[in-house]
């Protein structure tokens, strides 16, 4: 059994707990794996919206505010009966904070790429981020490819199937979301937090978890772009 955070978890068939796990059980806190998230996509693609999606449930409407610089909230998710607490950190799109936001890479276990489907440049500029990612991130770091703001059919100018063929060309998952409706919004985070445990507590007799299989099973897809 896995300790709740409050003191040094136990060894396993004799084995000692994998670093992550040793690590959150340190910090106090009941949790047991601890692991950090970073937003990342274009100003304006809904980072933080996002966030607030899956923190609190609602959507954040009206005047858009432009994240400044950095920002982090945490959420403690259970999977597999394991708790693992997500700090999530939200960045600003805006080129202009690049260079606070770079330092932030090395540290990140998962990373969240979004574009939004109603915006060609968000979707264009992908490529550059996932250059900056290799640049600053480390080597093992988990990305996922994420489509927002799926709900907006009507002004949808990135087909679902464009999403899927850049995800395969750079080797990463992907689905579309709606940081409005909150579809897929948990699922991009559990997938994180399932893949973060399995990295930390996974006994050797385990099947490896593999996301992509996990968020291809899961996935809700829209129903639309038939006319596209
Ligand atoms: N319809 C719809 N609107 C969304 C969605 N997500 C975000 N928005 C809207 O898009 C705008 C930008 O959202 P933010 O979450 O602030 O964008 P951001 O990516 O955090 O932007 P920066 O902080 O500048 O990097 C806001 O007006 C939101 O209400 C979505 O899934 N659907
Ligand atoms: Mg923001």
């Amino acid at each position: 059994m896995i300790s709740n955070g409050a003191g040094a978890p136990p060894a396993r068939n004799g084995t000692p707990a994998p670093p992550l796990l040793r690590k959150a059980a340190s910090l106090g806190g009941s949790y047991d794996v601890a692991g950090k998230v970073m937003l990342l996509g274009d100003s304006g693609v809904g980072k933080t919206c996002f966030l607030i999606q899956f923190k609190d449930g609602a959507f954040l409407s009206g005047t858009f505010i432009a994240t400044v610089g950095i920002d982090f909230r945490n959420k403690v998710v259970t999977v597999d009966g394991v708790k693992v607490k997500l700090q999530i950190w939200d960045t600003a799109g805006q080129e202009r904070f690049r260079s606070v936001t770079h330092a932030y890479y090395r540290d990140a276990q998962a990373l969240l790429l979004l574009y939004d489907i109603t915006s060609k440049m968000s979707f264009d500029n992908i490529r550059a981020w996932l250059t900056e990612i290799h640049e600053y991130a480390q080597k093992d770091v988990v990305i996922m490819l994420l489509g927002n703001k799926a709900d907006v059919s009507s002004e949808r100018v990135i087909r679902t199937e464009d999403g899927e063929s850049l995800a395969r060309e750079y080797g990463v998952p992907f689905m579309e979301t709606s940081a409005k409706t909150g579809m897929n919004v948990e699922l991009a985070f559990l997938a994180i937090a399932k893949e973060l445990k399995q990295r930390a507590v996974k006994q050797p007799e385990e099947p490896r978890f593999q996301i992509h299989d996990y968020i291809e099973s899961q996935k809700k897809r829209s129903s639309c772009c038939a006319f596209l």
